[in-house]
């Protein structure tokens, strides 16, 4: 029928602008091929399109919706003893900071403690609420590890492990139920990076097989799967403790805030839980200084002109506030992943950080309403 139409077409037309069938064929399959393609091509981006958005939006895991109306409501049944001596000059923390691990916990800690009036442990972290025979020695056990302070200064003790330690937020709340709760997050992509080579320089239980990895890439190979198939197969119970049953996976878990954060809304109401964005405290300490001074109600004695960048390192460092001249930077235990001899330690694929991302979401989602505010990390995923 087709050759019919052509041979019609072809004798309607002057004798000199005829083509022969079989060129006339030859053109026809060529465009008919030229058209097979495009739609090949076009199907395939489409497939493409719909694979990635069709990922992105049905999430691995689905976690039980922020129940707000349980927030601060859950009594603690643990008894903190009161049993040292009267006139101290030290006391019991006004406030604890709970992690999370390797997002600039100490940064802020060794900053703020440039305000006279916060008092900060002599020991960097304490790692004292969640041992259970530390706990059962109260206060008189507990003292060594905080600081001295007169009236009317902020005490604190900073701990980034009692973000993921089921016990702390009860014995938080049993030392004082006005306990102010500081919380810095950041992005879990970048936490995991530094979590991972800190503990390759460790005594941790898992840092000999940390260790053994060739680089991050070949350990997200390998326990992205694990960690993914734990939590569908146990759910988030799988989570809680982890470090007593499962401490490799913690390189991951511990970036899954919302579901530690959950535990603690349990005990605290939101308004007692500062939360900072580690990725401010890097690049703008000033503002998390700001944002501390303010919710720990301190003289804001800390500003934009007590910080400045370190050429040498990358890093802020801060002019003490009692004598401009003299600086104060963190230790060179700080700032590892970005003076790293070989960046390609820590080099993830494109395909990997999808599946991170990915991995991430459903937890990363939450934490638009449990902080109540976007931070650098989850900003795109809160409505
Ligand atoms: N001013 C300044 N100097 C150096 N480092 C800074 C600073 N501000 C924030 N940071 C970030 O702090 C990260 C270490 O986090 P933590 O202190 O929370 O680690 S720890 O959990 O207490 O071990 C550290 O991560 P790494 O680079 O992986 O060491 C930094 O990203």
């Amino acid at each position: 029928m087709i050759g019919n139409i052509i041979r019609r077409f072809n004798r309607s037309i002057p004798r000199t602008f005829r083509m022969d069938m079989l060129r006339v064929r030859r053109i026809l399959l060529v465009l008919l091929c030229l058209g097979s393609l495009i739609l090949v091509f076009k199907n395939e981006r489409a497939y493409r399109n719909f694979k990635l958005t069709f990922f992105m939006e049905s999430d691995w895991y689905t976690p039980a919706p922020v129940d707000k109306s349980r927030w601060g409501k859950r009594q603690t049944k643990e008894v903190f003893e009161m049993n040292a001596g009267e006139n101290d000059d030290i006391r019991p923390p006004d406030a604890i900071g709970a992690g999370a691990k390797k997002c600039g916990t100490i940064a802020f800690a060794y900053f703020l403690s440039l305000n006279p009036d916060f008092r900060r442990t002599s020991y960097t972290e304490g790692h004292w609420l969640y041992k259970d025979s530390q706990w059962k020695g109260g206060f008189q056990s507990y003292k060594r590890k905080l600081p001295t302070s007169e009236p009317g200064q902020i005490t604190y003790e900073g701990t980034p492990r009692y973000l993921v330690e089921s016990s702390v937020p009860a014995r938080a709340k049993a030392i004082s139920k006005d306990m102010k709760i500081i919380i810095t997050l950041c992005d879990p992509i970048k936490r995991m990076r530094s979590d991972f080579i800190h503990t390759t320089l460790t005594t941790e239980p898992h840092a000999q097989e940390i260790k053994g990895y060739k680089n991050i890439s070949s350990f997200v190979d390998e326990w992205l799967p694990r960690v993914k198939r734990n939590i569908l197969e146990q759910g988030e119970e799988y989570l809680t403790d982890v470090y007593y049953h499962d401490i490799t996976a913690s390189i991951f878990t511990n970036s899954i805030y919302s579901h530690y954060l959950n535990h603690w809304l349990d005990y605290f109401p939101r308004d007692q839980i500062l939360f900072l964005d580690g990725e401010e405290t890097l690049n703008a300490p000033y503002k998390t200084m700001d944002k501390a001074q303010d919710f720990l109600n301190l003289d804001h004695v800390l500003t934009n002109e007590h910080f400045f960048i370190n050429e040498e390192t990358g890093y802020y460092c801060a002019k003490r506030p009692e004598n401009m001249k003299k600086t104060f930077c963190l230790p060179k235990s700080k700032g590892r992943t970005g003076n790293l001899a070989d960046p390609s330690y820590l080099e993830l694929g494109k395909d990997q950080i999808e599946a991170l991302k990915e991995f991430f979401t459903p937890f990363n989602r939450q934490l638009c309403d449990i902080v109540g505010h976007s931070m650098s990390f989850y900003a795109d995923l809160c409505k």
